[in-house]
């Protein structure tokens, strides 16, 4: 049997080299035609209107994720995901008797979190996520997906005070699961990079319903320019204080 002469095909076969060589000895040109209708499918995807808007709302615990997120989801007309409401009973029951989870603890978690914004965004065009998100890899599970590779995080940048005074507040008005003393286990964790758009959740007046105007507006200008993206969303907002 004679070897694909194709160098596309070569370049294709990787896991499949020795079924794909004898396709292709029989089918000619075959790594080509399937490159092609890859492309085709691609380009008929992007074409069939703009791209899901895939906002990802993150950072510490009491930074507003959640707050931030229902108000933006709503003033976008999307579906909102909360991540903590994918933790399983373990993870919470772990947070709750004051351990910090860690990587093993959180990987099955951003996978099922990711699942969600994608299957919502599948059907709504797009959706707002409420995630930790602390590390970077973290950020890169959660838009792993062909479906949530779009995804634009936006963090809330919030002092170590004035989380602790939310969480301890929060947790004596509603009982909510999540004790302060963990506050500083996710700022440890924390890590921010250039792939963040940064908002201040502490200067100015309005607190969170003019943080979330603040964001609708970059998201906005960048949209009705048909310039959305998360790459162009970060050079705009550009790490700088929107509340000033
Ligand atoms: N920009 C803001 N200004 C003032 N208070 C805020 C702001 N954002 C949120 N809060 C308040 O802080 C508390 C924590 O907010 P929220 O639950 O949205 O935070 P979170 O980041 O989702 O926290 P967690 O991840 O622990 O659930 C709430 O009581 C909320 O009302
Ligand atoms: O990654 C994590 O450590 C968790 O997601 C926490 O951030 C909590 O679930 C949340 O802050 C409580 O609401």
């Amino acid at each position: 049997m004679s070897a694909c002469k194709n160098k596309k095909c070569t370049s294709l076969v990787g896991v499949e080299k020795g079924r794909l060589a004898v396709l292709c000895s029989v089918v000619p040109n075959l790594a080509a035609t399937l490159l092609l209708a890859l492309a085709r499918r691609r380009l008929s995807k992007r074409k069939e209107g703009p791209p899901p808007l895939l906002l990802a709302v993150f950072g510490p615990a009491g930074c507003g994720k959640s707050s931030v997120a229902a108000a933006l989801a709503k003033r976008l007309g999307l579906p909102m995901i909360e991540a903590d409401d994918h933790h399983d009973d373990a993870a919470r029951k772990k947070m709750a008797d004051g351990f910090a989870l860690n990587d093993d603890d959180r990987a099955p978690w951003l996978i099922r979190v990711r699942d969600a914004v994608a299957s919502a965004s599948a059907k709504a065009g797009g959706a707002v996520l409420a995630c930790s998100a602390l590390k970077s890899k973290y950020r890169r599970v959660l838009a792993s997906s062909e479906l949530t590779s779009d995804m634009a995080f936006v963090y809330l940048k919030t002092s170590a005070d004035t989380l602790r005074a939310r969480v301890e507040e929060r947790q004596k008005v509603t009982g909510h699961f999540f004790p302060p003393q963990l506050v500083t286990s996710q700022l440890e964790t924390l890590e921010i990079d250039d792939n963040v758009a940064a908002y201040n959740t502490e200067r100015g007046a309005g607190g969170a319903k003019a943080l979330v105007e603040h964001i609708v507006a970059d998201v906005l200008a960048l949209q009705s320019a048909s310039s959305w993206s998360a790459p162009a969303f970060y050079a705009k907002v550009n790490h700088a204080v929107r509340m000033a």
